[in-house]
């Protein structure tokens, strides 16, 4: 559809971009990023014409560009500047209605049906149809460039090339906006590409993107080999953090700031775990990183209070976590700092211990409610009823664990849990073979992310001998005192 091969050039003598090459298939939206001066915009003003190049070709649907006329081009392209001079006073819809200029023919051109379609059709997409007898200069920032994309899109090119189009945008119409130009692409086919400054609106809509550094390409690829920690750091001089987009395999980056106050994360201690009649509790002084399947705040996240509460056999509330958000309220916890979990099991058969090792400590808490223990490789057996049974277990590290460390530490702690099952003889009552745990239960790691760095969490490591050794201890004592409760020993 579009080819650039090694585009050279700029404003003067010295060139700005150099040696550019890429192309664009029909219907692809292609992201052009990259640092301040770093030449987006000049590029985008050679592939559009506004500026001559040194050297190097344009090809559009295998023509080069200079082929066309002004008006066969801007049929074929529509150009949104990152700035717009507007000097005559026009109402919205007469701006808009300048995108028409390449459809028009003959000295006394007349306003087609055709016409009219498109221009109302671009003054809904960019959702300013209400605005459109405003005289333009009486709009804000972001409502004036919604008319400027809405320009473009009147023109009806196959290719649209765009300089931030979100520029000035609130977040709702940045969102409006993009997705209306994704639809384009997708349905109407339409090749898109656009600079933009957003690292992570460019993942989320572009198939690819375009970094550029000091006026050549740094890398070109689809997003998630583009936006890699080494190379945004490089390129943008920035130290960023990437991570998956929640909803859709698409990279999203955070910054890392390097202003951030070093803050002393007090170390947790086994006698920070308050058991109260109805909970047991623990009150941080910083966030830490949890994992957890609790009730209240499950996944990931950072939370500075910790709450296992003990709840009656028959607790049976019709809406589960609004009901425990209202308990955690009225115990002055905060609900966007508070990971809930629950369980039958009275809090005086709570295990808590701290182990330590070279790297920090490790505090295990355990409740085992074993009534209703599962073998995990009979799950599926027909007669089995569904009933609750809980065995809870916290992991508190005080050390600094990467995303693997995290997800090791739950391995280690489950096959812990486990291996206390057998020790202790638990049998699946159905099947009357050893239970690997109970039906619902849940688990929670969080650390202090201060201290020495902690990759891994297996048993091989300082960390996963800790949590291995630690929850099968705490497990065992809890099943032992959990027994003696039911009267089985
Ligand atoms: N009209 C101009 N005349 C001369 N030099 C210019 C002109 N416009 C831009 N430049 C220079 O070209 C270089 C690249 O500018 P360009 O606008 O292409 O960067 P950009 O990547 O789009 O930057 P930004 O992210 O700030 O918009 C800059 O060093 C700038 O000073």
């Amino acid at each position: 559809m579009l080819h650039v091969n090694g585009i050279t050039g700029g404003y003067g003598k010295e060139p700005i971009v150099n040696n550019i090459s890429f192309h664009v298939n029909k219907g692809e939206v292609l992201g052009i990023l990259g640092p301040n001066g770093s030449g987006k915009s000049t590029l985008l003003k050679i592939v559009s014409g506004i500026l001559p190049k040194q050297s190097g070709t344009v090809q559009i649907d295998g023509q080069d560009s200079g082929v066309y006329s002004q008006k066969e081009f801007a049929r074929k392209v529509a150009v949104l500047p990152q700035l717009h001079a507007h000097a005559f006073s026009h109402t919205v819809k007469d701006t808009v209605a300048l995108g028409r200029y390449p459809h028009q023919s003959g000295l006394f051109s007349t306003w087609s049906k055709e016409d009219e379609r498109a221009v109302n059709e671009a003054l809904a997409y960019t959702g300013i149809t209400r605005y459109k007898d405003t005289a333009i200069e009486l709009l804000s920032g972001g409502e004036q460039q919604r008319v400027f994309v809405a320009q473009a899109l009147a023109q009806e090119a196959p290719i649209l090339l765009l300089d931030e189009p979100t520029n000035h945008l609130d977040i709702a119409h940045q969102q409006q906006l993009l997705d209306t130009i994704r639809n384009h692409a997708v349905e109407k086919g339409v090749t898109v590409i656009s600079v933009f400054h957003d690292v992570n609106l460019a993942s989320l809509y572009c198939d690819r993107l375009l970094l550029m550094d000091r006026g050549q390409i740094a890398i070109i690829g689809d997003p998630q080999d583009v936006i890699q920690e080494a190379i945004i750091a490089s390129v943008y001089n920035a130290r960023v953090k990437t991570q998956p987009h929640p909803e859709l395999p698409k990279p999203q980056m955070t910054l890392l700031p390097d202003t951030m106050e070093e803050t002393e994360q007090p170390v947790v201690r086994k006698k920070d775990i308050v058991i109260s009649s109805d909970n047991v509790s623990l009150r941080a002084i910083n966030p830490l990183k949890t994992v957890s399947s609790a009730v209240h705040n499950p996944g990931t996240g950072w939370y500075r209070s910790f709450v296992n509460r003990h709840v009656d056999v028959d607790y049976n509330p019709s809406d589960v976590k609004a009901e425990m958000a209202e308990y955690l309220q009225q115990r002055d916890f905060h609900l966007s700092d508070t990971v809930g979990m629950m369980t039958a099991v009275t809090t005086e058969h709570a295990e808590v211990e701290e182990y330590r090792g070279d790297f920090g400590s490790v505090i295990i808490m355990v409740t085992a409610g074993v009534g209703n223990a599962v073998d995990v490789s009979q799950s599926l057996h027909r007669d089995r009823p569904e009933r609750i049974g809980t065995i809870n277990t916290w992991v508190i590290v005080n050390g600094h664990l990467s995303d693997e460390a995290f997800i090791q530490a739950m391995i280690t702690a489950t096959e812990a849990k486990t291996k206390a099952m057998h020790t202790e003889n638990i049998e699946d009552p159905l099947t009357g073979t050893i239970a690997t745990g109970t039906s619902t239960d849940s688990l929670l790691v969080a650390a202090t992310q201060t201290g020495e760095q902690l990759p891994y969490a297996g048993p091989i490591t300082p960390l996963g001998k800790l949590i291995g050794h630690g929850v099968y201890d705490c497990t065992v004592r809890a099943i032992t005192a959990y027994k003696k409760a039911k009267g089985w020993t």
